[in-house]
């Protein structure tokens, strides 16, 4: 799907699928966690050990859930969770709750971040509305400064998916598995950049020009 959409085009076809079509968002964010899975073994990522740095929308509930996803197949893989917790979404809350059934370890030390060999960027999608500070800015910070491979979830955490600019601080990615089409930010000097090798993944989510067509 060579399309690139904006960032409301995003949500907006998001909440058609869940709403009007009646995928759960469960349901999406298990097929973007698995295609972001697949890419991570397609493209031979070292996974000796691997921390998903995840905050708490939708973007990290993607990440959670291919931490999981890697944990049933026993690689060593570990969470660090930015924000709070109680605030998570309502899939994200969900994720936490079946990574602690796996019993995911959570670290709260950025050295875990640093060492690690993958590191999965799950930190903000096409959420992100301000620019990045404190705790989060740090751990985009520590993420840019290792050696370790970095794979973005959806949007590399720090560019605003429309503009393609840094709001703050944003990670130097890899590859970026985008969900349904490209983002129009992706298209710019700076989002290319910072969005490495990209993949597109399908993940039943189409535009109402797609969706009416396949009446
Ligand atoms: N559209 C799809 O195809 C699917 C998208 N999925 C994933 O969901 C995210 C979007 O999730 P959302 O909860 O809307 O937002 P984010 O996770 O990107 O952001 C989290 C949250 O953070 C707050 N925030 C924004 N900017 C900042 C900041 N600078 N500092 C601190 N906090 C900030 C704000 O409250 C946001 O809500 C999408 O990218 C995909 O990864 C679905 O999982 C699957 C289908
Ligand atoms: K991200």
């Amino acid at each position: 799907m060579s399309k690139a959409i904006t960032i409301a085009q995003a949500q907006s076809y998001d909440a058609h699928t869940i709403n009007e079509i009646g995928i759960p968002a469960m349901v999406l964010m298990e097929r973007a966690a698995l295609a972001t899975f697949n890419n991570l073994l397609n493209d031979d990522y070292d996974l000796t050990r691997v921390v998903v740095v995840a905050a708490t929308g939708n973007n990290g509930g993607d990440g959670i859930a291919v931490a999981r996803l890697l944990k049933v197949r026993n690689i060593d893989v570990a969470i660090y969770l930015l924000g709070d917790p109680t605030k998570a979404t309502d899939q994200t809350a969900q994720q936490l709750k079946i990574a602690n059934y796996y019993h995911i370890p959570f670290t709260t030390d950025l050295n875990d971040v640093i060492n690690a060999t993958t590191i999965i960027d799950a930190i903000f999608g096409v959420g992100l509305s301000r620019p990045i500070t404190g705790k989060f800015a740090e751990a985009v910070n520590a993420i840019n400064a290792t050696d370790a491979s970095t794979v973005a979830i959806d949007v590399p955490s720090g560019i605003n998916a429309d503009s393609g600019e840094t709001l703050g601080v944003a990670v130097m990615a890899d590859s970026t598995t985008t969900m349904a089409y490209k983002k129009v930010g992706m298209l710019t000097a700076n989002g290319k950049q910072h969005t490495g090798i990209l993949h597109v993944a399908d993940i039943g989510i189409y535009g109402a020009d797609h969706v009416e067509t396949i009446k």
